[in-house]
């Protein structure tokens, strides 16, 4: 007898809608995260995928819907078990994000030194800096030169690379990226880029990023989706980012003026 083996997504989102007040931002929202995949969401301004990121991290409920992390709904668990997942993730953040009166090495291993760790065994000072170290070889750093230097002495590019240290320093299940090359330059992102894919790659991690920048969308991702207006209106392979003929992704990815997605022009 031939069975099918349905393998549970990593992440599965099904039905998701939010509204502030008459401002339907998600509206009925359905996906899949395959393990060991990085997903890239694509859409304009305000199209509602910051929203999206912050209801998976349950940072926001939604209104209905449901998303499931290995298969337990994750508004259905207790706060300490939310807590629990929440520690399988690392997030990236779009300038960063580091603590100015922290140093380097502090900042890669913030989740170490002060995280909510109440299940987990206490990690000294010394082995925090030890895996700080190593994280920062990871994204290319020399630990000796930047470690004990604040994030005002580096560049913006060093300054990423230190922020996903940090979000690979507690070997997170699930990593977020938010705009991670926003600021760069175009060849920085490409580095970044890649460093991110390497990263991804080597920890066996699950990615979501979030992009305005389709070569990055390119490189970061396996799969895509674009949201327009609340609505997940394409889904796809992210090679196919420039090539898909619907007409939304088409003039999203080739920057157009012409097509169906009303842009506001008014000069004041
Ligand atoms: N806490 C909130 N309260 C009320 N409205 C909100 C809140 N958070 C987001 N919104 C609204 O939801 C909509 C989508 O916002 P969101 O930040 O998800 O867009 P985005 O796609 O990430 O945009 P961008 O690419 O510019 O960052 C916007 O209209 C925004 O005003």
């Amino acid at each position: 007898m031939t069975q099918s083996v349905c393998k549970t997504p990593k992440i599965r989102i099904r039905n998701l809608s939010k509204s502030f007040g008459s401002n339907h931002v998600l509206r009925n929202i359905s996906m899949d995260v395959e393990t060991g995949t990085s997903f890239v969401v694509i859409g304009g301004s305000g199209s509602g995928k910051s929203v999206l990121l912050r209801c998976i991290l349950g940072l926001m409920t939604p209104d209905s819907g449901s998303i499931e992390i290995d298969g337990q709904n994750i508004f259905e668990l207790s706060s300490t078990q939310r807590t629990q997942k929440l520690q399988q993730m690392g997030m990236l953040f779009q300038n960063a994000a580091l603590f100015d009166s922290l140093s380097v090495w502090e900042n890669v291993a913030f989740a170490l030194l002060y995280g909510y760790r109440k299940h987990l065994p206490k990690v000294s000072r010394s082995d925090a800096r030890a895996t700080a170290y190593r994280m920062l070889e990871l994204v290319g750093l020399d630990p000796e030169l930047v470690a004990d230097l604040y994030p005002d002495e580096l560049s913006g590019g060093m300054q990423k690379r230190v922020g996903l240290a940090r979000a690979i320093a507690s070997k997170p299940e699930i990593i977020f990226f938010d705009e991670p090359t926003t600021g760069l330059d175009p060849i920085m992102g490409a580095v970044i880029d890649d460093l991110i894919k390497s990263c991804v790659d080597k920890l066996g991690s699950t990615a979501i990023a979030i992009t305005h920048d389709m070569a990055s969308a390119q490189r970061i991702g396996d799969d895509a989706a674009m949201l327009y207006q609340g609505e997940l209106i394409w889904k796809g392979k992210a090679k196919e980012l420039l090539t898909t003929d619907n007409p939304y992704v088409h003039q999203f990815t080739h920057g157009l003026r012409q097509g169906p997605i009303k842009v506001e022009t008014k000069v004041e």
